[in-house]
């Protein structure tokens, strides 16, 4: 029988050997570095790289082994990428980054566009991230919102990202995408909806009832129990409280923040109705610039990526290697592209980081149209 000590004392010495070797592989990756930086040609040599692998397939007559080799050099290579990337950042060759850091975003004296209209819980989100005297006025759609920032007609829009409950609000994701905005600020805000209709209505009096599609999400255990009502969806939850306003019908209520009916005057029928009490909405703010605050702890990047096995794992081991700690991974159709798919990355971070370069720098220039869609 084999001494498991003599056994391991080979592969010592043999891991001593590949160590060695693999920094003198990296000391050679660096010097390529300096021919890229010189000559201006990018890190990733795609062709280079798969040329390699295949190569070195054929070095082996085993299955089990070709297949370990090829992952061991996808991960050397992978490796040797990042330094280089470290050395270009370190050369100052950061890239397209073109975000400026700023002393002072002038929160204090920003017009603000929010979607919907009075009593809203975009209102509600805005008015705590800004203060409740800040100046401010309210367009139909969020497409509506974004055109008004981009165009300069207002300062900052407060738009909602994702509720605790129902998930992601997709449309918001499309739009930071086809537009040139930019986040620079969150604000969360619990959501505590209750239905309300019109003084002296009854609960047995409703037949109609009024709701954003996921604030009806939000209530459904409690719409499970009035299968008789009629369930209207409608573009905003205080849109659907001044319906009810509006019309003066006494059976008809709707499902909104209880700031909504203090707003207009509505009584409440029920409240608490979210099927999770803890229910919260994520709100972004957006401006046209690319901004940042040196304070600012989080980036939102997003890429689109080759159908390919292992390009969503290659991208995230920049987030790995530079020791970046990722909070959300998204994902959305592209269009006209079926089950192909863009990611959104939220990781802590702040632009002017090294760490942050470094792996913006590989992404960049691994994945395909990557942006940086906000720092705060
Ligand atoms: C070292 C280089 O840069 C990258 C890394 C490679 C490697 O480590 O073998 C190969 C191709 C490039 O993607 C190079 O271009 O040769």
């Amino acid at each position: 029988m084999d001494d498991l000590l003599e056994l391991r004392q080979g592969i010592d010495e043999i891991d001593r050997q590949i160590v060695e070797l693999f920094e003198k592989r990296m000391e050679i990756s660096s010097r390529v570095a300096g021919y890229k930086i010189q000559t201006g040609k990018k890190i990733l040599d795609k062709g280079r790289e798969e040329e390699k692998i295949r190569a070195l397939k054929q070095m082996t007559d085993d299955d089990f082994n070709r297949h370990g080799i090829e992952e061991l050099f996808k991960q050397i290579m992978s490796m040797s990428r990042k330094l280089q990337y470290r050395l270009l950042a370190e050369k100052g060759v950061t890239g397209r980054l073109a975000f400026t850091q700023v002393e002072n975003m002038g929160f204090d004296h920003a017009r603000v566009v929010f979607q919907g209209t009075d009593g809203a819980y975009s209102q509600r989100a805005m008015e705590t991230f800004f203060g409740e005297g800040v100046s401010s006025f309210h367009v139909d759609t969020w497409r509506d919102a974004m055109v008004a920032i981009q165009e300069g007609m207002a300062d900052f829009a407060v738009l909602p990202i994702e509720n605790s409950t129902a998930g992601i609000v997709s449309e918001v994701y499309d739009l930071l995408v086809e537009f040139d905005n930019y986040i620079v600020g969150e604000q969360i805000i619990r959501i505590e909806n209750a239905l309300m209709g019109l003084k002296g209505a009854e609960l047995a009096d409703i037949r109609t009832v009024y709701s954003h599609p996921q604030a009806l999400m939000q209530s459904s255990r409690f719409l499970a129990e009035h299968r008789d009502w009629q369930i209207m969806s409608i573009r905003n939850t205080a849109v659907a409280a001044k319906k009810v306003v509006d019309e003066q019908d006494k059976t008809q209520a709707a499902i909104a923040g209880k700031h909504a009916a203090k707003y207009y005057g509505l009584h409440i029928l029920k409240d608490s109705l979210n099927d999770d009490k803890s229910n919260s909405t994520r709100f972004i703010v957006v401006t046209n610039q690319k901004i940042y605050r040196k304070e600012a702890k989080k980036v939102s990047i997003c890429f689109e990526l080759p159908h390919e096995s292992g390009s969503l794992f290659n991208i995230l081991s920049h987030f790995i290697y530079n020791n970046l700690n990722m909070t959300k991974i998204e994902s959305r159709p592209l269009e006209g592209r079926n089950w192909e798919y863009r990611f959104f990355v939220d990781f802590e971070g702040n632009l002017s980081g090294s760490s942050e370069k470094n792996a913006l720098r590989g992404i960049a220039e691994e994945a395909i149209n990557m942006r940086i869609l906000g720092n705060y």
